[in-house]
């Protein structure tokens, strides 16, 4: 896998993000590597990933070094190029993210040396009844956010557009796409639809579909299930609906989600991994279904996802459980495993 060009998305209000760059900036003049800061909160007005990666000089690599946050900015640019991402752990929660601040040099080495594994990991993207925009008298509200705001995504030229079928809109979300209420005092009235079929109409707070990776976010909140980032699917969360049924559905990757704010509703914002990217009005829709592209996420060993839960989670035990005994490790991994569980995942075995 030759680099040939690193791009750098870096949370720049972190002392420690901002010296482990400076680590990265070396390692690439080391190895005749071009790298390029990608300033994604460029002061004045936020570009579309596509006038990012032009101006970074498309980079094959994008190493965010910062949170989770950070990590899905880096990954909606990696993602319109097809390059891989790396995420440097320098955040609060770190999720997402892949390796400590200490082992940048040796990540990037690893990475040089192809000594790595390529996760895939499924993107949502949309088509909606109308263009998304955001109305400029809410951009001064943003004052009380995190600053200058994306500018509206651009409609795909490459999709048949338009008629019964909506806009195609070129946006990327690896954790989750989120209706809400605008006004705190009104919530929003939609409704859900499951691979092309009503499920119900919603009276809620938000509405939202979450990729496996994100189900351990705003829908995790919300009280849905933990997925798998190996599993494929989409997980439909409502957040503090009025109504008796308040589950989650988790949909079959091939099925779309499509929710339509109904006619004497409020007004819904979307999100789009956390960033606000349009409103909708009564009678607007949109759906949401698995992008065919897929981010690239470098991994520099097997991931453990149930540690990482359990570890960055605070998972605690029951007290009761914690009197009665202590967990053993279920299998042991010091011999192969037999023949009938040689297909599972499992923990590494010797050697
Ligand atoms: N009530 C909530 O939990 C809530 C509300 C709004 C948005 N969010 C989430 O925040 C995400 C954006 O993240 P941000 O860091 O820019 O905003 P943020 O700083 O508001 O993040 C919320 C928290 O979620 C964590 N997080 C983000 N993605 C995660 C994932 N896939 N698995 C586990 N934890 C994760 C972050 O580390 C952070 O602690 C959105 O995609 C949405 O899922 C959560
Ligand atoms: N290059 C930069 N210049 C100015 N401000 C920056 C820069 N990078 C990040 N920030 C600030 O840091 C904030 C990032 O917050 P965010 O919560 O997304 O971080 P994060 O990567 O998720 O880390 P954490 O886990 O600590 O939340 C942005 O809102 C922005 O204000």
């Amino acid at each position: 896998m030759t680099v040939n060009r690193v791009g750098l998305v870096v949370h720049g209000g972190r002392a420690e993000a901002v010296a482990a760059a400076r680590a990265v900036r070396a390692w690439c003049a080391e190895h005749a590597v071009g790298c390029a800061d990608i300033d994604v909160w460029q002061e004045g007005a936020r570009h579309s990933a596509r006038e990012e990666m032009d101006s970074a000089g498309d980079p094959d690599l994008v190493v965010t070094l910062g949170g989770d946050g950070t990590f899905l900015r880096g990954a909606r640019l990696a993602a319109e190029n097809d390059a891989l991402v790396l995420g440097v752990d320098l955040g609060r929660v770190g999720f997402l993210t892949e390796v400590p601040a200490t082992a940048v040099r040796a990540a990037l080495d690893a990475v040089r040396e192809e000594r790595i594994d390529v996760e895939s990991r499924m993107l949502l993207t949309l088509r909606a009844s109308c263009r998304l925009e955001v109305p400029a008298q809410m951009e001064a509200l943003l004052r009380y956010g995190r600053g200058p705001m994306l500018p509206p995504p651009r409609v795909r030229t490459e999709c048949e557009v338009g008629g019964d079928w909506g806009v195609a809109l070129n946006v990327t979300a690896l954790n989750d796409v989120v209706v809400e209420k605008l006004a705190r005092d009104r919530q929003v009235s939609v409704a859900v639809y499951l691979a092309g079929r009503l499920l119900a109409c919603y009276s809620a707070d938000a509405l939202l579909v979450a990729t496996p990776t994100g189900s351990t976010a705003y829908s995790f909140a919300a009280g849905g299930p933990v997925v798998s980032p190996r599993a494929e699917g989409l997980v439909f969360t409502p957040v503090a609906p009025h109504m008796v049924f308040n589950r989650s559905v988790v949909a079959a990757p091939d099925e779309p989600v499509a929710l339509r704010v109904l006619e004497r509703s409020g007004q819904a914002a979307v999100s789009i991994d956390g960033q606000l990217r349009g409103v909708l009005s009564p009678g607007d829709w949109i759906g949401v279904y698995a992008a065919p592209r897929r981010l690239k996420a470098v991994r520099l060993g097997p991931t453990d996802f149930y540690g990482r839960l359990r570890e960055r989670m605070n998972l605690t035990d029951a007290p009761a459980a914690l009197a009665d005994g202590q967990a053993a490790p279920l299998w042991p991994v010091r011999t192969p495993p037999p023949e009938d569980l040689a297909h599972l995942a499992l923990p590494p075995g010797p050697g």
